[in-house]
């Protein structure tokens, strides 16, 4: 059984990789989904997160208005770091506390975690391999528009917010190519498949 960390810069293309590797028989732990959570209404990051950034960002059925927060934390280094100082440390643990319940089982040939984070929280330290999607910046600004329905300005400001594609790849030890079709790339994925199990 063998653990990798899934990374790539935000709408790189990392779901459509690990959904296809997830048809093919891996686990897949979706950090996107941990980080989702930790903050419902109620929990030690809702609360932590209402008494920093104000019932403003609490919406009537209590829970965190994601696009108000997201707003704010793209445009603010000093927000987003405190948002990561209240998130990031669970975000950790409970991806590390599955892990090593899924050690145990033994159950899969892979376990994928998926983390568009994953090197810049450290959690490299968590998995034996990185892998890494990379896609072009026009590419991945023009993807994210799109997906996302949001202006070329917010698309720049989300992806400047995480480290470099080139930066990155000083950790991988593989690199998925998402310039291409899609089809292309699940051809890549298929290939490496092929190689492991
Ligand atoms: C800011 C929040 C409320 C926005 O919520 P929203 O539902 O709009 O987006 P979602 O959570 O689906 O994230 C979308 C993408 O944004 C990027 N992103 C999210 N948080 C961050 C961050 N702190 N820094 C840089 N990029 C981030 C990632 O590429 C992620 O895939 C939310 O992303 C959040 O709580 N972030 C802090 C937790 C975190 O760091 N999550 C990433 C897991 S490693
Ligand atoms: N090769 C491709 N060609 C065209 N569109 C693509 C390709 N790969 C992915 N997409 C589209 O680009 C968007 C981003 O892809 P995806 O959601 O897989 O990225 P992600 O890295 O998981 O994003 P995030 O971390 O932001 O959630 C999606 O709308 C997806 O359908």
């Amino acid at each position: 059984m063998k653990i990798i960390g899934l990374t790539g810069g935000i709408a790189s293309g990392k779901s459509t990789v690990s959904n296809y590797l997830k048809e093919l028989g891996a686990f897949i732990v979706d950090v996107d989904n941990i980080a989702r959570e930790i903050v419902e209404p109620g929990k030690p990051a809702w609360l932590e997160i209402k008494n920093e950034f104000g019932q403003d960002f609490i919406r009537n059925d209590q829970n965190i208005d994601r696009k108000k927060l997201g707003k704010l934390i793209f445009s603010s280094n000093l927000a987003r770091e405190k948002l990561n100082n209240i998130t990031h440390p669970e975000i950790i643990l409970k991806t590390q506390e599955l892990i090593e319940e899924l050690k145990h089982q033994k159950l899969y040939p892979l376990i994928v975690i998926d983390a568009p984070l994953l090197i810049e929280v450290g959690m490299t330290e968590l998995v034996e391999e990185v892998w890494l999607v990379v896609v072009e910046y026009q590419e991945q600004i023009k993807r994210l528009m799109i997906r996302d329905n949001i202006s070329l300005e917010e698309a720049i400001k989300k992806v400047h917010t995480q480290m470099k594609t080139k930066e990155k790849m000083k950790y991988a030890s593989l690199i998925i190519n998402n310039n291409n079709c899609i089809q292309n790339t699940l051809n890549q994925v298929k290939e490496i498949w092929d190689k492991i199990v």
